[in-house]
């Protein structure tokens, strides 16, 4: 079994009296800076003019740019979108490094895929919580915390792996659990899994799902429920006590349906399939493919992203969760919290 560090085996001294940069303001970095300062430590935001700017002011934070928090913090946490972090590192954020200081990461793949390239005398390491950026702040606020991986790529001042837990600590991870990994396996895992399985696997098997039935004749709303409504109180049962305890609370019928059927939908076949899938990540042919259309300005990207917005399974579902406000509850309650925990 893997090694899980949790809080009362970290110590924060690594983190005392340095100063963090949190770059970029989105999903992940509003959770890491606002994580890390209701942690007591002492936390900047560097990120551009625009909405995000706005929000982290309005959270409490000071907000510089990229360049000049680089320049002010002993540790940079890049949070800014993987297709655009070369760019900004290289010129915002390499021309503020200098010995001793910190570059973190949340995600190994510019590293890993050689698109940044750190010079020597700085230690590089990953925090990677394994959840998305609103469950890390929601979590965190509940009293809890989303488990994370950590990986060093360089350890210049032999402080590494102390700086990467105390990190964890900070925005809460290891009140869930925090693994060691390597820069390689959380990149490659973490693609396979939002590809194969997570995003990818789950949104194309709702949809084949949900349209099986429209096709058949049956009404889109009732397929909405039985292929996307109701796959979170599954998915919920999996996630507090594994398959069998999922299987445990559904009926004998399902079960049996589960056994017979899964196997049909997801098969060698399927298999294959995601072998393929880890292929190209493996051999980077995902990697090029992704930031080469970056930089055509996403013409397919957009594309797929149109059609897939006119589905009819977007336009039945906004429908049926107007009617459903405790669906939505969960986010406005956040949102609520992190307005009410800036302003206090
Ligand atoms: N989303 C997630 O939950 C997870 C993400 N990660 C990793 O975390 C990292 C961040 O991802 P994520 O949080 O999703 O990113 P988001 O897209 O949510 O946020 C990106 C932030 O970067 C800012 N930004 C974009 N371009 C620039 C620029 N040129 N200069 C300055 N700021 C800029 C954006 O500001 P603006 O509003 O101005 O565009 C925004 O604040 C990635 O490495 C990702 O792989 C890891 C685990 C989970
Ligand atoms: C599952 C998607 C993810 O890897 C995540 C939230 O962990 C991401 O890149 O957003
Ligand atoms: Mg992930
Ligand atoms: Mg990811």
């Amino acid at each position: 079994m893997a090694k899980v560090y949790y809080n009362n085996e970290i110590n924060e001294q690594e983190l005392q009296g340095k100063k963090i940069a949190i770059l970029g303001y989105g999903s992940q970095g509003h959770a890491h800076a606002s994580n890390l300062k209701d942690s007591g430590f002492d936390v900047i935001v560097g990120v551009r003019p625009g909405k995000s700017f706005d929000q982290a002011v309005e959270d409490g934070h000071d907000v510089y740019s990229v360049k000049e928090a680089s320049a002010q913090a002993d540790i940079i946490m890049i949070l800014l979108p993987d297709e655009r972090q070369t760019a900004v590192y290289e010129n915002e954020v390499k021309p503020e490094l200098s010995a001793g200081k910190s570059l973190v990461f949340a995600h190994g793949f510019n590293v890993h895929f050689n698109q940044i390239v750190p010079p020597s005398d700085v230690d590089v390491f990953l925090v990677a919580p394994k959840g998305p950026g609103h469950l890390v702040r929601r979590t965190f606020e509940q009293g809890a915390g989303v488990p994370a991986l950590f990986a060093i790529y360089q350890d210049a001042t032999g402080k590494a792996r102390e700086t990467a837990l105390a990190y964890s600590k900070g925005i809460g991870s290891a009140r869930a659990g925090v693994l060691e990994t390597t820069f390689q396996e959380e990149t490659e895992t973490d693609l396979f899994g939002e590809q194969a399985v997570l995003c990818g696997g789950t949104t194309a098997l709702v949809k084949a799902g949900f349209e099986t039935l429209v096709e058949a004749g049956y009404q889109p709303e009732v397929a909405y429920f039985e292929c996307l409504h109701e796959l979170k109180l599954i998915v919920d049962l999996m996630y507090e006590d594994g398959l069998a305890g999922m299987r445990y609370s559904i009926s004998d019928t399902a079960q049996w349906g589960d056994f017979v059927s899964g196997p049909r939908v997801v098969n060698a076949d399927t298999k294959a399939r995601m072998k393929d899938i880890l292929d190209d990540i493996q051999t980077g042919k995902f990697a090029k493919g992704w930031l080469l259309e970056n930089q055509l300005n996403r013409p397919e990207f957009n594309a797929i992203n149109r059609r897939e917005s006119e589905h009819l399974i977007e336009k039945v579902g906004q429908e049926l969760r107007e009617m459903m406000p405790f669906v939505k509850a969960g986010k406005k309650k956040a949102a609520k919290e992190v307005v009410a925990s800036a302003k206090n």
